[in-house]
């Protein structure tokens, strides 16, 4: 009896000390880096912060404490490598081998299942190589047909919505848009979510969007056991049974018209156009020399949607939101559109004058330099790696930063600055600032990314002019309202004067503003 009590009131203990002595070795391993001390258990959970934006805070902080260099922290018995240097970036973004990604994107399983973001190994290789060509010069130049018809209809919808000078919450707005036009792209079929934004559909993949994001930095909510046993998990499988059921339904409507032989379009307005390259493409691709199993199919599409929707809705608001906060900025940017587009400032751009605009290129990569859309991104070590020189061993996490990055003052000078041209003098390296990733598991939707983004500023811009939400918020010196990534005393001072309509950076899978982003629009009248 006795014996039993014993045992029972050991055995946390006993845990407790085996977790202790396996994680000694890894601690000794990494000794070498910098970080916060973790204490028995926790590791640093306990510092980390509980929202996403203290999380975001957080990092910014240890990464200054420490030096602007890698540092090291701990959640429960995991450690977790934060790597800012460029050389040990070339070494883990180039490798062939390490591309298995952190356990957060776990989370995206269920939806997304092991496609081209979330698997690794040898499927990845072969699904990467054979989705590479739906990305090619030919199939993009269709696809801005679909971005500059939802643009239009995007700023047709803000001519009212802005009306009588109202102050517009950006960030909501562009989410619709997005969805529509990777919609339209991944699947051919229109979802019109501008217009229909209460149906089930367009809130489903609203809805499994902020679920991932809300997830991803939670304690508890992250793991599938605790979050399976919460009354919001009926909520996520009813949206996860949507989105499943709509997807499959449109891959076997077009698996169907694929065997009959018909061209769609004509027959059903339902139905995938024939401009369709994604699934299209998939339909007809093999892998092994076999054709893709549905779920094989449904696991890419569902990717695209995913990737090709959150990440762009960042990348619009933060750029329009940018356009608000910087008028000299935008007047150069009209500037650049005058030139190129002359006297008729409603017409659509084309494919080869949107690469005309010089400007606007220069302008989103400074815009994602500063509110990069993907904030973070991860890799699990699954051996050991030597890293320049430094084993890392297998069982850490490696988290990359994209979003401390373009703060790195080595790298970019005065880096609170909004300045476009820093990308023409400063010319930062292949390594200094990756929004898009770089190397074998680089953005393989970058090209798209970026003509969306160019399509619909662009059209921003000749449409009206974006104004700060209220007037005395313009940017005096060219310089952020970010303060992250300051130095305390200094970030203090500035966040003393915060105004509520000053954003506030929440980083999870994609980066938001935590209060939206704010700003009027004044019509351009030609
Ligand atoms: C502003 C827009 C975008 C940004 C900043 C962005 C950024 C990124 C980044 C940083 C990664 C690497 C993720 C990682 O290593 O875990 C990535 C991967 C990926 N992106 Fe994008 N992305 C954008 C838009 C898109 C679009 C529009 C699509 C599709 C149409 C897309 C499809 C993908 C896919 C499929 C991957 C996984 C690639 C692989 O692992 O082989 N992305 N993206």
């Amino acid at each position: 009896m006795w014996f039993f009590v014993l045992a029972l009131l050991a055995s946390p203990l006993l845990v407790f000390l085996y977790f202790e002595l396996k994680t000694s070795n890894h601690r000794r391993r990494l000794k070498k880096f910098p970080g916060p001390t973790p204490v028995p258990v926790l590791g640093n959970a306990n510092r980390i912060g509980k929202t996403p934006a203290e999380i975001l805070a957080t990092f910014f902080n240890w990464w200054y404490d420490y030096g602007k260099e890698n540092f090291l922290f701990w959640i429960g018995y995991s450690a977790h490598l934060v790597v800012t240097e460029p050389t040990d970036l070339e070494y883990i973004l180039n490798s062939q081998e390490l591309i298995q990604k952190s356990t957060i994107y776990n989370l995206l399983h269920p939806w997304l299942g092991s496609g081209l973001l979330t698997s690794y190994g040898s499927k990845w290789h072969k699904h990467r190589k054979m989705i590479t060509p739906s990305f090619h010069f030919n199939i993009l130049q269709d696809f801005h047909q679909v971005m500059n018809e939802n643009s239009t209809k995007f700023i047709s919808q803000l001519k009212k919505a802005a009306a009588g000078s109202s102050i517009l919450d950006f960030q909501e707005h562009a989410n619709y848009l997005t969805l529509d036009v990777i919609c339209d792209t991944a699947m051919g079929v229109p979802i019109n979510a501008m217009e229909e934004r209460d149906s089930t559909i367009v809130q489903a993949f609203r809805q499994m969007c902020y679920i991932l994001n809300m997830r991803a930095f939670h304690p508890f909510k992250r793991s599938h056991r605790i979050y399976s046993m919460l009354p919001e998990f009926a909520d996520f499988q009813r949206t996860l049974k949507t989105l499943q059921d709509f997807t499959y339904d449109i891959i076997e409507k077009r698996v169907i018209a694929l065997q009959n032989g018909i061209s769609t379009t004509e027959k059903d307005p339902s139905m995938p156009k024939k401009k369709l390259a994604f699934l299209d493409a998939l339909l007809s691709s093999t892998v092994d020399g076999r054709p893709l199993t549905r779920k094989e199919i449904y696991e890419e599409v569902s990717t695209f949607m995913f990737e090709g929707h959150d990440t762009t809705t960042s990348g619009v608001s933060f750029g329009v939101y940018l356009l608000s906060r910087h008028p000299d900025i935008q007047q150069k940017l009209y500037q650049e559109q005058i030139e190129v587009m002359g006297n008729d400032m409603n017409r659509d751009a084309t494919f080869q004058e949107i690469a005309q605009m010089k400007h606007l290129d220069l302008f989103i990569k400074e815009a994602q330099r500063v509110y990069p859309s993907v904030p973070f991104i991860g890799r699990y070590c699954d051996k050991d790696y030597t890293i320049n020189g430094t084993v890392i061993p297998k069982g850490t996490t490696i988290n990359i930063p994209l979003a401390l990055m373009g703060y790195n003052d080595r790298v970019f000078k005065d880096p609170h600055h909004f300045r476009p041209e820093r990308f023409l003098d400063e010319k930062p390296g292949p390594f200094e600032c990756v929004p898009f990733s770089a190397g074998p598991r680089n953005c393989i939707g970058q090209k798209f990314a970026l003509l969306e983004l160019k399509t619909v500023i662009s059209k921003m811009i000749r449409s009206f002019e974006v104004l700060p939400a209220i007037e005395g918020l313009y940017s005096r010196d060219g310089r952020l309202n970010t303060y992250l990534g300051l130095s305390p005393g200094e970030r203090l001072k500035r966040e003393a004067g915060r105004h509520k309509y000053d954003p506030i950076l929440s980083a999870v899978l994609t980066l938001k503003s935590d209060n939206g982003l704010h700003l009027r629009l004044k019509e351009r009248v030609y």
